[in-house]
């Protein structure tokens, strides 16, 4: 048990940053407290399997505390009483907070997650800070409508925020999906209680410090913790009135049924996936070997919509695989303060564990390991990126979410069969087609179940460009403009202009 609400990183030789130093207390009114229980929970770089910091385990009690602060501030600052243009330029001001910290962001997040720093700098922290200067434009932009119903009789509509919002985020993009979430949130007027994972809680904390510079204190509160502690108990507030997470399918099952049982809140919900990355005869093979083994083993394949089944039209099966097989050896596997690295280790010993028994189960039910298969090293999680051939649609490696760096390919005959081969799991979250014929690609996109098709390209996401999943890869739209549904509530306002009364 500790009460030290420092973290002290150290970096290792050679990189920019010698040493960092920031507070890591529960951030509720702008001020940091230990845990309610007086608890901690360590926190681990899976690069080099070693303690970097603890974090208080918050508990039901931090999360009422965090609830009455951010109500505070939406009764007396915030909400309507903060106009959008406001709302506006503070989230740009925080826009180029993260910006102006990029090094110290990229870095806890390279040590906390994994991933490569270079790639956390060019892409995590660059896209956070675009996704709230986005939100930044928006906040004095969504408003209502004029219905004129007829001579007598006129409506407006208003969209209002909606209050107190819970949110719950994963570790595979720490500082990008507190961006994700604070982006549209804030921008509508209503305050948070966030909930980082207890995994890669460090670049939120970080950014607390840049938080408290620019908004009032309850406007944006974190508690860290457990999933099934603090989690539960934002789910299942009574005064928490929306509720958006990112994570696994499983637990956003829960999620809804904690905000069922409790007040009825709305759920938005980004979930897990198995994507399809359809490669026809006349695609540009450089092209789709490249951004294939791109859409898999970026962020060693810890991404929701990771292409993690390739289908391959048979004439080309053999010179693709032969080619891609090239491109994922020459990807290089290793810490994440090394230059050229571009597959980092598993975010956690646990999913590392879960990452190897679907490799054991995919071998056990047998389909061939066509590259890796295997442990990378002994130091810290890695795993080798690895290529699984002869599968076939039922094997577990077919069909459950890997979110790991293991890739399974198969062969397609034609357009009906890529399209039912496709559309066989119960995920629907992304897919990919590679060709050169646009009427082929685009009826391909209108038969694939997902919320997200990109064509002769992977892992393309926007802050302008709505991201999220059909079936059971999710419910609701982050990004874009269709984000900012999830956090208004609409009212409709009747104004009687020369109706007469009925009575
Ligand atoms: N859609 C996505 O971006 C992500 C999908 N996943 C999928 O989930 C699998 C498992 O990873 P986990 O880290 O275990 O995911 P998870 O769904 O357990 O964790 C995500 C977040 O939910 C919280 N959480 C856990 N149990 C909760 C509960 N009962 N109530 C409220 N919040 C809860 C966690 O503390 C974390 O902050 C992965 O292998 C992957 O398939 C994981 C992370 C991100
Ligand atoms: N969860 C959004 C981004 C991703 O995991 O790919």
């Amino acid at each position: 048990m500790s009460n030290n609400l420092t973290a002290s990183l150290t970096f290792p030789e050679g990189h920019s940053l010698k040493s960092l130093d920031f507070p890591v207390g529960l951030f509720i009114n702008n001020e940091y407290s230990p845990a309610s229980g007086g608890e901690t929970i360590e926190v681990r770089a899976p690069a080099f399997d070693k303690v970097i910091a603890h974090v208080p385990r918050g508990t039901a009690e931090d999360v009422d505390r965090a609830v009455e602060a951010a109500q505070k501030a939406y009764d007396t600052v915030w909400g309507e009483r903060c106009p959008g243009h406001k709302r506006g330029k503070l989230l740009m001001q925080l826009a180029d907070l993260f910006e102006q910290h990029v090094e110290q962001l990229a870095s806890i997040e390279a040590l906390d997650n994994g991933k490569a720093y270079n790639i956390a700098k060019a892409f995590d922290v660059s896209e956070a800070a675009a996704c709230l200067r986005y939100y930044g434009g928006w906040a004095d932009k969504e408003h209502g409508k004029v219905i004129e119903v007829d001579n007598s009789k006129m409506a407006i509509t208003k969209h209002e925020p909606i209050g107190v919002i819970g949110q719950i985020i994963p570790w595979n993009f720490p500082l990008l999906m507190f961006a994700w979430k604070l982006g549209p949130a804030l921008a509508c007027g209503n305050c948070i209680v966030i909930k980082v994972a207890e995994t890669t809680p460090l670049s939120a904390f970080y950014a607390t410090q840049l938080i408290a510079k620019v908004f009032p204190p309850g406007v944006v509160n974190v508690v860290t913790g457990y999933g099934n502690e603090v989690g539960a108990a934002i789910s299942g507030h009574m005064k928490i009135l929306k509720v958006a997470f990112t994570g696994s399918t499983l637990v956003g099952r829960t999620i809804m049924q904690a905000a069922a049982k409790s007040n009825l809140k709305p759920v938005t919900l980004e979930l897990g996936g198995k994507s399809p990355n359809i490669i026809f005869d006349d695609a540009d093979m450089e092209q789709a070997v490249s951004w294939s083994a791109f859409g898999l083993f970026f962020n060693a394949g810890q991404c929701c919509c990771a292409g993690s089944r390739i289908f391959v039209q048979e004439s080309i099966y053999d010179e693709f695989l032969e080619k891609l097989t090239a491109k994922v050896k020459s990807m290089k596997v290793g810490q994440p303060f090394a230059a050229d690295s571009f597959v980092g280790p598993a975010t956690s010993k646990l999913q590392f564990d879960r990452i190897t028994a679907h490799i054991q189960s995919g071998k056990d039910e047998g389909a061939k390991v066509h590259v890796g298969g295997n442990r990378h090293g002994d130091e810290g999680y890695f795993i080798e990126p690895t290529i699984f051939t002869d599968v076939t649609p039922n094997m577990r490696i077919a069909q459950e979410e890997i979110f790991g760096p293991v890739l399974v390919v198969q062969k397609f005959k034609d357009e009906s069969d890529v399209v039912a081969k496709a559309n066989d799991t119960m995920y629907g979250l992304a897919a990919a087609i590679f060709s050169r014929d646009i009427s082929r690609a685009m009826r391909i996109a209108n038969s694939v179940h997902a919320g997200t098709v990109w064509l002769n390209c992977y892992n393309q996401l926007n802050s302008q460009v709505p991201f999220g999943g059909f079936k059971q890869s999710g419910i609701g739209r982050e990004l874009g403009s269709y984000a900012l549904h999830n956090y208004t509530a609409v009212k409709a306002i009747h104004i009687n202009l020369s109706q007469p009364n009925p009575l």
